[in-house]
């Protein structure tokens, strides 16, 4: 027995917050801009709290547990098929089902039922029976960077968040920090890290694809309004060509490294990624001045006394355990006085923290046994390691740090 009455459950979760939110979004109308990312940001909160006011809790709970499962599983069966690439290949012109069955190889009925889902959310346009067309979201999933990580993120991954309460009712409710198993091995029964595993079962391309989508519209940490680069890293840096300059470690297809080259093409010294060999391996297009190099970061650091150690979205993948593996490589490399790592991550601040950073938190949580580190944590890991930060440089809402340390 509940103590609250099934009416609260059947009324607008707030009715009385409405004229207010309407009344305030009039008011800051004017602001609204797609340049100005804090504005929108705004609105976007203000708009969502004036949905779930409106929504009772019962349609909130069908929301969530019905229509957000099935959206899903209807996004990633276009991505996975080639659906959302051929609509928008066709064009903005109506487009009916049954000829993009057709071209799919997908039974008609099958496609139906999803794109009337899809279209009752609004992810497509509904404009007759069984014709839709796609809007600026659906055709943005025919962009590699934007569609592909729905399968690695959700079909490959998401199981460990949907079944984390029997997990951690398993693990007697403790939070996780044991790398080799977690809520995702428990729901995919497997052994494999999720890294491996995703290439196992043939997204690791699509996941590096997710890693070129994630940072979009995010000011890069080496824009001089963010970090001071050229103060910081090129003046007082060895100019030997082949002197290490900057290491991207776990750096994926070199999406950081490429953009570093692009903004700073007169760095003194060399440039390198390093990465699994699985991942390397799978580098399409990488600039002839970026040296490419198979590296597994637990092994000794074969590049000694670079400027820089770069890592971004690497350490919030493991627990405190594996980073100190991890560190102690970069550690043993660094020359003293002269090397610095720097760190491309979160630093979750304890209250008021952005939706984008919680839900990482959520993925560190739920398929990695490991979190989006606070102040705190990252000190308290840095010194375990012999490291020291020397400044914490912000990136603002939703924008990763970046850390810069040295030796202790
Ligand atoms: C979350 S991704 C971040 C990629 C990239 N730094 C970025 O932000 O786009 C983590 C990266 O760590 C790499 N990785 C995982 N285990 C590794 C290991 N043992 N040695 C080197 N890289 C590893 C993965 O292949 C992946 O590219």
């Amino acid at each position: 027995m509940s103590p609250v009455d099934v009416s609260v459950a059947l009324a607008p979760a707030d009715l009385q917050a409405v004229p207010k939110l309407l009344e305030d979004m009039t008011k800051d109308l004017g602001k609204l801009n797609a340049e100005d990312q804090e504005a929108r940001h705004e609105f976007l909160l203000k708009a969502r709290t004036l949905v779930q006011s409106l929504e009772t809790p019962r349609e909130t709970m069908i929301k969530h547990c019905w229509a957000q499962a099935g959206a899903l599983a209807g996004l990633q069966l276009g991505v996975d098929t080639g659906l959302w690439k051929l609509m928008a290949k066709n064009g903005d012109e109506p487009q009916k089902v049954g000829d993009l069955a057709d071209a799919l190889g997908i039974e008609k009925p099958l496609l139906s039922r999803m794109m009337r889902h899809l279209g009752a959310m609004g992810y497509v346009v509904e404009v007759g029976e069984d014709v839709y067309k796609t809007n600026n979201f659906s055709k943005s999933l025919s962009i590699p960077i934007i569609g592909d990580g729905y399968l690695p993120m959700l079909s490959g991954g998401s199981c460990g968040a949907m079944r984390f309460p029997e997990y951690a009712r398993k693990n007697n409710w403790r939070e996780p920090t044991d790398a080799h198993n977690t809520a995702m091995h428990y729901a995919y029964n497997t052994k494999l890290d999720f890294f491996a595993r995703q290439h196992e079962i043939g997204y690791g391309e699509h996941f590096n694809h997710h890693m070129g989508g994630y940072r979009q519209g995010r000011l890069p940490w080496m824009d001089p309004s963010f970090y001071p680069v050229k103060e910081r890293l090129i003046e007082g840096a060895d100019s030997s060509p082949d002197v290490p300059f900057l290491i991207d470690i776990g750096g994926s297809v070199g999406h950081d490294v490429s953009q570093f080259l692009k903004m700073w093409p007169d760095h003194p010294g060399k440039l390198v990624l390093q990465d699994l060999g699985v991942v390397v391996n799978q580098i399409k297009d990488l600039d002839p001045g970026i040296q490419r190099m198979e590296y597994d970061f637990h092994a000794p650091q074969p590049l000694k006394g670079a400027r820089a150690y770069y890592m971004h979205s690497c350490l919030h993948d493991w627990p405190d355990s594996v980073c100190l593996s991890i560190l102690g490589r970069i550690k043993e490399a660094m020359k003293p006085g002269y090397s610095k790592l720097l760190i491309n991550e979160n630093v979750i601040p304890t209250e008021d923290a952005w939706w984008e950073t919680t839900a990482l938190d959520m993925v560190m949580l739920t398929y990695f046994a490991s979190r989006e580190r606070t102040r705190t944590d990252w000190e308290n890991l840095m010194e375990k390691a012999g490291l020291k930060i020397v400044k914490i440089y912000g990136g603002g809402h939703g924008v990763e740090s970046l850390l810069e340390i040295e030796l202790a």
